[in-house]
């Protein structure tokens, strides 16, 4: 883990040596400089030199201009390596996400990718930052003054080291009892953003229910509870900043006085004795540092482990090792033999056979949850068959590449989903580069010209939120002249269950016949009336394909889709 952990250094190792190098070169004036006050002290002041006071006075400013510096670029560069790292793991992640399958996203709650995706890198990155960098220095850093002032005074040397444990004890349980109070005020965080989110989102409902008094009430009670965690945290924040000042000021008082008494006994000179002072800052300071470690690490490697869980998860659906990328295709469908499950233990399709000509329009009608959707999703590969094959112009959709296979298939959903953004943006995701007379003419062919002329900002029109400013109807034409645009050879449309009025059922019927012509097109289909035109029918139900043939033939049958027939009619 720790060897994948430092792979992600690889690209910015210029940057991490430019960075821990500086930080060590930090590390070290500060260890030199309480010898060099030592020595002013002790050797320089009694010569009575003025001159060479002020000369080296002048170059202990240079030293601490360039410590500076040097701070500065630890502290600029060692937070850009971290980002940097962050970054490279956001995108990794994003572009993996993207080559998922289908059944990934079946399985994995959305909160989940975005906890990963910013959280978990967050403190991923902190750690990168910190770790290596930290760690070293404070153990040199402590080491080195330790052994500085070993060589110095021993008994006073252990008289202060004695102390650290108890500091590292304070730090420790400090830290322990800041991290409780951050989560509770976090978990309340959450709870007053989830709060405003849904009661933002579903202000509509609010508004028609008149509720508005319940929601400020409810909001209430989560920031008053928001404000009591936060409170905690910044209580235990000032003990702990507080206590940590007394220990540490306590071990200084110790080492002063003990050392003052050693001064007494001429077994330690002013220099030494102030010197020691300053290196028990310097052998302190590592404590907060590690302790702080203490609790970066845990954390940043478990969100670590959790970003490559999610990174090792192989997509379901890969191009196959000779897979070919077909230029075009004419249309010609075949199951043969398909079976199909979603779940291991139990089976939605078995034993499909289906030969559907190019060109033709085929409407899959049948009960609720016979797996109409289901059939449909294979032919693009959203899931592969379990057995069987569906090859396209009689090649195996196995052996073509995914783009391209995909790019021959366009799909209208039941909820047409669209992005946040313009008119012409929403259009133009059916074939992205698409020129503005390529927009102009898919928007008239799917009849949403006169809409689009309406509006105040024409194209340029926001849709809000997931398109939320159209009409059931306006988005389902909008998907239509996506549909235009991609030109696909075969079309799949699952048919909006919910009704329109009997204009707007027109015209997107109307735009939709347009939109089938030359094309394979299968339709799954729940109203009756918009499919009297298709070449095909076949009924889907649990047990597999019941019936198959024309509309008129079917409903003279007797058969199931007579039955279903007479429910929607009569
Ligand atoms: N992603 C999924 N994971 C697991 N099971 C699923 C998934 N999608 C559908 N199913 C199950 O597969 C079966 C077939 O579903 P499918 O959506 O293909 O039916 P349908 O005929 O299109 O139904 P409807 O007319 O209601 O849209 C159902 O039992 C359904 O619960």
């Amino acid at each position: 883990m720790l060897k994948q952990f430092f792979s992600y250094y690889k690209p910015h190792k210029r940057l991490f040596i430019i960075d821990f190098s500086s930080a060590v070169i930090v590390a070290i004036l500060e260890l030199a400089f309480p010898i060099a006050v030592q020595w002013f002290i002790d050797k320089l002041l009694p010569s009575g030199e003025w001159g060479t006071i002020v000369t080296v006075s002048v170059l202990l400013l240079i030293i601490y201009l360039l410590s500076t510096v040097l701070q500065y670029i630890v502290s600029y560069l060692g937070h850009k390596l971290g980002i940097n790292i962050e970054t490279d793991m956001r995108q990794e992640l994003f572009t993996h996400v993207q080559r998922q399958s289908f059944r990934f996203f079946d399985n994995t709650k959305t909160g989940h990718i975005m906890s990963r995706v910013t959280n978990d890198l967050f403190d991923i990155g902190e750690l990168a930052h910190h770790g290596p960098e930290d760690l070293f220095i404070a153990i040199m850093t402590f080491f080195g003054a330790f052994a500085i002032m070993f060589s110095i005074n021993p008994q006073l040397a252990i008289i202060a080291i004695v102390m650290v444990p108890f500091l590292i004890w304070l730090v420790t349980y400090c830290n322990v009892k800041m991290n409780q109070s951050w989560k509770k005020m976090y978990e309340s965080v959450a709870d007053v953003n989830a709060r405003v989110e849904d009661s933002v989102s579903g202000a509509r409902v609010v508004q028609a229910f008149t509720n508005e008094q319940f929601e400020i009430e409810r909001f209430k009670n989560n920031n008053g509870r928001f404000r009591l965690a936060k409170l905690g945290a910044y209580k235990i924040m000032a003990g702990t900043h507080s206590s940590i000042y007394m220990m540490t000021r306590l071990v200084t008082l110790i080492v002063l006085v003990v050392g003052a008494w050693l001064s007494f006994n001429n077994k330690l000179s002013y220099g030494e004795l102030i010197s020691f002072v300053l290196y028990t800052n310097v052998l302190i300071k590592p404590v907060d540092k590690i302790s702080a470690l203490l609790e970066l690490y845990p954390k940043g490697m478990a969100g670590f482990k959790r970003f490559r869980e999610l990174i090792d998860q192989e997509p379901e659906i890969q191009n196959a090792k000779n897979a070919i990328a077909i230029q075009s295709l004419a249309g010609n469908i075949q199951f043969d033999n398909v079976h199909f499950r979603y779940e291991s233990y139990k089976e939605t399709l078995s034993n499909i056979n289906l030969s559907i000509q190019q060109g033709q329009t085929v409407a899959f009608v049948g009960p609720s949850g016979a797996g109409k959707t289901t059939i449909c999703s294979l032919i693009p590969r959203f899931y592969d068959v379990t057995d069987g094959t569906i090859s396209i112009d009689g090649i195996d959709v196995r052996d073509m590449t995914l783009q391209s296979l995909r790019s021959q298939i366009g799909i209208v959903q039941q909820d047409v989903f669209l992005f946040t953004g313009t008119v012409r943006e929403n259009i133009a995701y059916g074939k992205l580069g698409a020129s503005m007379e390529e927009i102009e003419e898919a928007a008239r062919k799917a009849h949403l010209e006169d809409f689009i002329e309406g509006l105040e900002d024409g194209y340029n029109t926001q849709i809000g939120e997931r398109g939320l400013k159209l009409s059931g109807g306006q988005k389902q034409r909008l998907a239509i002249a996506r549909m235009f645009l991609k030109n696909p050879p075969i079309l799949i449309l699952d048919e909006a269950t919910s009704a329109l009025d009997t204009e707007t059922e027109k015209i997107i019927q109307h735009a939709l016949n347009e939109l089938a012509k030359n094309r394979t097109t299968l339709i799954i289909a729940h109203r009756f009336a918009t499919i009297r035109e298709a070449d095909r029918v076949i009924v889907v139900t649990e047990n597999g394909i019941a019936e198959d043939g024309q509309y008129d033939e079917l409903v003279a049958a007797n058969g199931i889709f007579t039955k279903l027939h007479n429910i929607q009619f009569n």
